[in-house]
């Protein structure tokens, strides 16, 4: 049942004096197909949790594991930026295919084909990634991380860079999608209200150095995309409660911009 697992992780970047914890003893799990976010201040090492669970990092101390065994790079997860990050001299197709190295070049073509299709591009097989608006190169940058048929999405703010009505759309179509091709997935994001609404559990964490400091359950049904969550009263007050507790972080923490500011 569980697919990944961090047992008392700790990872510390720099030399001597200025070595900075980045994670302490962090422990988490997520069982197969659950869509985590974690939720929490600049620089509390959200990102780098990331890296430690596609493999691209090897922590300090404690263990990281999928299926019970380390990290695959490149195998078990395909991960998602906010910058997008498409080749810009490579067509929509040949963006996806990319992705797919291991594939006869047909076939990697043929499956590009059908995850530009799952994500609504089919008819921007040919266009550049300059032709595209944001919430289509978001979409073409989902399309080449799903084609890799991961069982892990790393996403990091996703949709950060989007204008707030893309963003809604493409929340939408991401539980869209994962309702046709499931996958484990952390998500990382700044947003109160993109955690409840993409989320079946939240981590709240903890900046310098990066902690878990809470776990939340986010009882809403699925599909949340029909009716608006919202405008139910549990909404506002998980909402209110994770704001309170971010708020708190960010003015507690000496090495934030808004230290002290009340
Ligand atoms: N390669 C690195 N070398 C040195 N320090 C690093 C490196 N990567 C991250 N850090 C430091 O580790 C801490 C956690 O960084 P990380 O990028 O994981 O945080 P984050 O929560 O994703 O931040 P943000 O929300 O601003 O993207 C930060 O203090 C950062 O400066």
């Amino acid at each position: 049942m569980t697919h990944v697992r961090l047992e008392q992780v700790s990872l510390a970047f720099g030399q001597g004096t200025d070595r900075m914890p980045a994670l302490e003893r962090v422990s988490l799990s997520l069982r197969r197909n659950e869509v985590v976010v974690v939720l929490g201040p600049s620089g509390c090492g959200k990102t780098t949790l990331l890296r430690l669970v596609a493999g691209l990092l090897p922590p300090d101390e404690g263990r990281v594991s999928v299926d019970d065994r380390p990290p695959r790079p490149g195998a078990d997860a395909a991960m998602v930026f906010q910058s997008f990050r498409l080749i810009p001299w490579k067509s929509a197709r040949e963006n996806v295919a990319f992705a797919l190295p291991h594939l006869p070049r047909a076939e990697a073509r043929a499956r590009a084909d059908a995850y530009l299709d799952l994500v609504g591009l089919s008819r921007f097989a040919k266009s550049w990634p300059a032709q595209l608006s944001g919430g289509m190169r978001q979409r073409l940058a989902l399309a080449r991380a799903l084609a890799a048929e991961p069982g892990i999405l790393l996403m990091d703010e996703p949709f950060a860079s989007l204008d707030a009505q893309s963003r809604e759309l493409m929340q939408i179509e991401l539980m869209r999608l994962m309702e046709r091709r499931p996958a484990t997935v952390l998500f990382v994001t700044h947003s109160v209200d993109e955690a409840l609404i993409m989320a079946d559990r939240i981590l709240l964490m903890s900046p310098r150095p990066g902690r878990v400091v809470e776990e939340l359950e986010v009882p809403f049904p699925r599909p949340r995309w029909e009716g608006d969550i919202r405008a139910l009263p549990l909404y506002a007050e998980l909402r209110r409660h994770l704001w309170d507790r971010l708020r708190d972080m960010v003015l507690n923490d000496p090495g934030s911009d808004f230290h002290g500011r009340r």
